[in-house]
């Protein structure tokens, strides 16, 4: 790999050598990723910048959101809404859609985030992060309205996250593989650290918050179980597990050397399909490890394939290490 390749250089040579994105794209992740090293400014002032705590009001969820929640949902519309790249923007954080307003120029993209995830996380110090995931306004579409979101996963033409921690790390796709970037903070730039990132097919450690266990379901239980009975049980090796309650993290653990990470249907609310939400969590975060060699399902079908039918949709994850999720949804299957 050569060196020294900045985020900027990398997409142009996506754009200009391989013709893999249009330049409205390039420039719109350009945005997210300038938009990714404010809010990682703002995670490492903490207490100094006043940005920790609870911000006192609820998102459509019923979910307290915190200071950061909303800081980093502003910083993410302020820095999109004018480029003129985009229609729309979507966001756990906002109840409905939010139209790029007529003062500016529109744009034919629609961009989607989770813009802090891993609220838990946010006050006691460990990573949190950013997911977003682009789509393509629907063609002749005069203009945007909620129904041109609900798009499935596999229309994406982006996809990535960034992760707030000891290093401030984007990750990307952009359906050419998987690209690692760590933010230098004397240049001020992401520089490529990876490329052709690749997910081991086997994997020894599973991410399950097993706090849920009595709730869950009996494909979900019996590989737990499996897992959990190591060298002397039918799958014949010892597993490790880990759960850092920030998706974005334990997803990143997984895109760095494999396991599987899972947020499944549980009897806490039955109505719910899942805790993750399809459009801003499961979609952009099933692509990537898609195209690191993973796979990812909600235990009955390609989470990629999912046709949504509401923004705030909520859906079931299981990714990670093939051999893994192929293993967790063929138990689904056996029902
Ligand atoms: O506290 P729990 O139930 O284990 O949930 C942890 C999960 O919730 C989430 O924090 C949800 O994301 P938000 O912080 O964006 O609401 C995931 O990142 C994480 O995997
Ligand atoms: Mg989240
Ligand atoms: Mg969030």
């Amino acid at each position: 790999m050569a060196k020294n390749i900045s985020l900027t250089r990398y997409l142009v040579e996506q754009q200009r050598v391989d013709g893999l994105i249009p330049g409205q794209l390039r420039l719109l992740l350009e945005v997210v990723a300038r938009a990714c090293k404010s809010i990682s400014h703002a995670v490492n002032k903490g207490a100094l910048g006043g940005v920790l705590g609870s911000a006192g009001s609820e998102n459509v969820q019923g979910e307290v959101q915190k200071k950061l929640d909303i800081i980093a949902n502003e910083v993410l519309i302020e820095a999109n809404e004018w480029g003129g790249h985009l229609a729309g923007m979507a966001s756990e954080e906002m109840d409905g859609i939010y139209v790029v307003p007529n003062r500016y120029p529109k744009g034919e993209y629609l961009l989607l985030f989770d813009p802090l995830d891993g609220s838990s996380n946010i006050d006691v110090n460990v990573s949190i992060g950013t997911i977003f995931s682009v789509l393509k306004m629907p063609e002749d579409d005069r203009g945007v309205d909620e129904g041109d979101f609900l798009q499935p996963g596999n229309q994406q033409v982006a996809a990535g996250y960034c992760v707030y921690g000891p290093q401030t790390t984007l990750v990307l796709t952009v359906g050419d593989g998987v690209a690692m970037f760590t933010l230098d903070r004397e240049q001020g730039s992401f520089v490529l650290t990876q490329e052709n990132v690749r997910i081991p097919e086997d994997t020894k450690e599973f991410a399950i918050n097993m706090s849920n266990m009595r709730h869950w379901d009996e494909p979900v239980k019996r590989y737990i179980d499996e897992c959990l009975q190591g060298k002397e049980g039918p799958r014949g090796k010892d597993f490790n597990m880990r759960w850092i309650a920030s998706m974005v993290a334990d997803v990143h653990r997984i895109m760095t050397r494999g396991g599987i990470f899972m947020y499944p249907w549980d009897k806490r609310e039955p109505h719910k399909p899942g805790k993750l939400r399809l459009m801003y969590e499961a979609n952009p975060m099933g692509w990537l490890i898609e195209q690191a060699g993973g796979a990812a399902t909600n235990g009955k079908q390609r989470i990629l394939d999912i046709q949504p039918t509401q923004l705030h949709e909520r859906v079931s994850v299981i990714l990670g290490s093939k051999n893994e999720v192929d293993r967790v949804t063929s138990y689904h299957s056996k029902l």
